[in-house]
């Protein structure tokens, strides 16, 4: 994508933005979630990355799956708890926002997440302190991340959602909520809202293989090493180690992951002895 192509103006502007300049990158059925592939180029990721892992080591929050730097500051019910982003953040976050149109407002809060092979995250949905949009930038390993419909959604409770999950198309008031998936590659955003914000989970299995199935909404971003139909918009992607290739439709995780999750917080608790 194009640095410099955006400029923000009225709402409807914005609107009329992201019709235009996102369209394109626009993945699934639901109207507003984007996949743009290469939004970072490999050194931009190499440079990313060294920043991550300069990190001092207490800054890494260890979890059972995964593990998270939290920059920004602290989420809390009464507010973010507002901390200035490191340099480094600052500078492809506000390329972020930029391009995308989708923030009210500077991103001020970065979740780092590391996976190795196998690693994933729950499915989940993002806190409520978050303005309902979420870009994830993908370095390093590629993933698949899954969307399936919120129970609240189906109308359903807690013991029917295994039922119900094994079907992939749900009819709901006349809305067709499928799950889908989106096949992470390095260097691409992720930008999502509106529905898939809101009446999805998204989680990534613990697995170290994905199968690219009929879900995934972009599997012609993989590069399939077997598969003629995806050859040609694949090349640019040949800086992955060949081992992290599919083959017969299978998405092999044998690298580190590290995405950076940018949202933005609007409730901003500046004096923390208010709390
Ligand atoms: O690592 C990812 O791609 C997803 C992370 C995520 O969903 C989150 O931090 O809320
Ligand atoms: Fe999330």
């Amino acid at each position: 994508m194009e640095d410099g192509i955006i400029t923000k103006g009225s709402e409807h502007g914005e609107q009329e933005t992201e019709k235009t300049v996102l369209r394109p990158f626009s993945v699934g059925s639901l109207p507003s979630i984007y996949y743009i592939p290469d939004f970072v180029s490999p050194a931009e990721q190499n440079h990313l990355l060294h920043q991550v892992n300069v990190a001092p080591v207490t800054k890494w929050k260890m979890l059972k799956n995964r593990r998270l730097q939290n920059w920004g500051g602290v989420v809390h019910e009464k507010g973010l708890l507002a901390q200035v982003l490191p340099p480094w953040l600052i500078t492809v976050t506000q390329r972020i926002a930029k391009e995308t149109t989708l923030f009210p407002a500077p991103i001020n809060h970065v979740l780092v997440n590391e996976y190795l092979p196998g690693q994933g995250i729950m499915p989940h949905q993002d806190g409520p302190l978050y303005h309902p949009v979420v870009a994830i930038l993908s370095l390093g390993s590629p993933a698949l991340m899954h969307f399936t419909p919120h129970a609240r959604i189906l109308g359903i409770t807690q013991e029917g959602i295994d039922e119900q999950q094994q079907q992939h198309t749900r009819s709901q008031g006349g809305k067709e909520l499928s799950t889908f998936s989106v096949a992470l590659m390095p260097g691409s955003l992720l930008v999502f809202k509106d529905s898939a914000y809101e009446d999805y989970l998204h989680g990534i299995d613990e697995s170290s293989e994905h199968m690219l199935d009929e879900t995934v909404v972009n599997a012609y971003a993989c590069i399939c090493q077997d598969d003629d139909r995806h050859r040609d918009g694949l090349r640019e992607v040949q800086s992955m180690p060949a081992e992290e290739q599919c083959t017969k439709g299978i998405l092999r995780r044998t690298g580190t992951r590290v995405s950076l999750t940018c949202r933005h917080v609007s409730k901003v608790q500046k004096n923390f002895l208010r709390l």
